[in-house]
């Protein structure tokens, strides 16, 4: 005999990752169920603009891989466009001078790099892309409905003990043992480390992958804004937002009709009109838990559940629309400059991360792109720039917005994995970020709360943690 449906689902944080589980418990559950968002700010989470001179840019999450299955997924059913992010002039700033700056004739930089650096990044990219064709086998997983309980075993089910391994090294000790130069190092991948996570080649092996997966070509993002496709989510999963932040949650016994004990959960949170709560049958926490984002008390759990308030990096995103000042960064004729991006190595007198041209994101798609001197130009750094800093690194400015970030986990290798089940019925699904915290990272770890949630509420143990799922699979089709 089939068991009834749940009642009513609570989904903490109204990010990518609990509008996703949303979409995906409703695709589960069905139409009976009652699914409720608490979110305690906007929806949309760390997906949000910020306006500048009635244009609006992204502040969080801006650019999606051509291969980010669930988010191209996403932005295809809820009628979104996605629109190629356009490729800048890129040059690599050490502190004193460029090291390597990208020329408009590709010839010229395929020539350049190979001088500086041999094959090396011909290699890098078909490294990055061996790690990717595994990170891929889980869409198709996920396509036969499997699901993993823990992060441990999703990974190993990815790519075995070679994939794991990465988790436990920091992405130089994975290049040099795939005998890439710390030159090559320092020199190329620290950088995108820097603008990406806001760190350096410490971060884990898989997180740095990704962040030179992110660095790749057919870049893309939602006109528009990123964060329309979690107001589409909510939208199509028929879920109610509730504005509220959520302060515990408390285990519950009732009696069914038939006598039978039914275990839920009670969920207490702040509104603008006090505290009040709602009982759930299934609680999906969508939020980091950490003490300085989502402080969730768990009350009354026995065992109790454990703590893991693991650090997030800060990192500051300042727009200005001005004049950048070239001299800077070494060039004495303005008129000389190119470069829309600017990125950097590991050097303490550094006090940006890098400094690169956006676009609004109501004009993604234009083929217009506005001259160098009137541009809108993002600085990420690990504090608050100052107004001396400011004068420094521009001529002149019009106007300067700044949005600060807990952005995303401080990487520091070994890092285990927090726990996916949290109780009988309340999953975490943050814990994915401490292997890369990226859009699409949340919506496959949404995807596989919403599945584990639905096989565990039916008892279908043959679709959870399934051992050689690769190499069934292959057999099956
Ligand atoms: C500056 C920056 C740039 C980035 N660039 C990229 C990029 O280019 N590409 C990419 O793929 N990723 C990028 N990322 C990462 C990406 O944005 C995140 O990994 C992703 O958005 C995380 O989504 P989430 O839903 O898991 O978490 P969040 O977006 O943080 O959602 C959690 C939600 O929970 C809410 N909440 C927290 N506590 C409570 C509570 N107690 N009660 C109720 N609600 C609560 C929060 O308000 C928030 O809305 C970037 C991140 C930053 C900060
Ligand atoms: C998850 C996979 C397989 C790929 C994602 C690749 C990707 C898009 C990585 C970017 C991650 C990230 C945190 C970027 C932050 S900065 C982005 C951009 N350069 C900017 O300037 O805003």
């Amino acid at each position: 005999e089939q068991r009834a449906a749940p009642g009513k689902i609570a989904v903490i944080g109204g990010g990518i990752g609990g509008t996703a589980a949303a979409y995906f418990l409703r695709q589960k559950f069905g139409r009976s169920v009652r699914i409720e968002v608490l979110e305690r700010g906007e929806v949309g989470g760390r997906l949000a603009t910020v306006e500048m001179e009635g244009a609006s840019y992204e502040a969080g999450g801006s650019v999606l891989h051509p291969l980010n299955l669930h988010m191209k997924h996403f932005a295809k059913e809820l009628g979104l466009p996605a629109i190629p992010v356009p490729g800048k002039l890129m040059g690599i700033y050490n502190g004193e001078e460029f090291i390597f700056e990208e020329s408009s004739w590709y010839i010229i930089n395929i020539l350049k790099l190979l001088w500086h650096y041999g094959f090396s990044p011909l290699r890098m990219n078909m490294w990055v892309e061996d790690i990717l064709d595994k990170f891929m086998r889980i869409y198709r997983y996920q396509t036969h409905d499997y699901t993993f309980s823990s992060y441990e075993q999703l990974f190993h089910a990815l790519g075995g003990n070679d994939f794991t391994q990465m988790f436990n090294q920091t992405i130089d000790e994975a290049m040099q043992k795939a005998s890439f130069s710390q030159k090559f190092i320092n020199e190329m991948v620290c950088p995108a480390m820097r603008v990406d996570y806001g760190q350096g080649v410490n971060i884990n092996g898989f997180v740095g992958a990704v962040s030179l997966a992110g660095a790749g070509s057919s870049l893309w993002s939602v006109k528009g804004g990123n964060k329309l496709v979690c107001t589409g989510l909510i939208y199509a999963s028929k879920a109610d937002v509730i504005t509220g932040t959520v302060m515990s949650i408390e285990p519950k016994t009732r009696k069914k009709s038939t006598g039978d004990p039914v275990n839920l959960y009670h969920v207490t949170y702040d509104t603008p009109s006090g505290q009040t709560g709602d009982i759930y049958d299934i609680v999906v926490i969508a939020a980091p838990l950490n003490r300085k984002i989502a402080n969730i008390t768990f009350k009354n759990f026995s065992p109790p559940v454990p703590e893991f308030s693991s650090p997030y990096q800060q990192t500051v995103a300042t727009f200005v629309h001005g004049r950048l000042n070239s001299s800077f960064f070494g060039y004495q004729d303005p008129s000389a400059f190119h470069l829309g991006a600017i990125f950097t190595t590991e050097n303490p007198k550094l006090f940006i991360n890098s400094v690169g041209i956006v676009s609004p994101v109501e004009n993604r798609g234009s083929e217009e792109e506005p001259p160098l001197q009137s541009a809108v130009w993002k600085i990420f750094s690990k504090e608050e720039l100052t107004k001396e800093q400011l004068n420094l690194l521009f001529s002149s400015y019009d106007s300067v917005k700044v949005k600060k970030w807990l952005a995303y986990p401080h990487y520091s290798p070994p890092n285990k994995f927090p726990p996916i089940i949290l109780h009988d019925n309340i999953y975490y699904l943050n814990g994915i970020e401490w292997a890369a915290s990226a859009m699409e990272m949340s919506s496959i770890a949404a995807k596989n709360a919403a599945l584990l949630a639905y096989h565990r509420w039916y008892g279908n143990t043959d679709k959870i943690d399934q051992e050689d799922l690769y190499e069934k699979l292959k057999t099956e089709l």
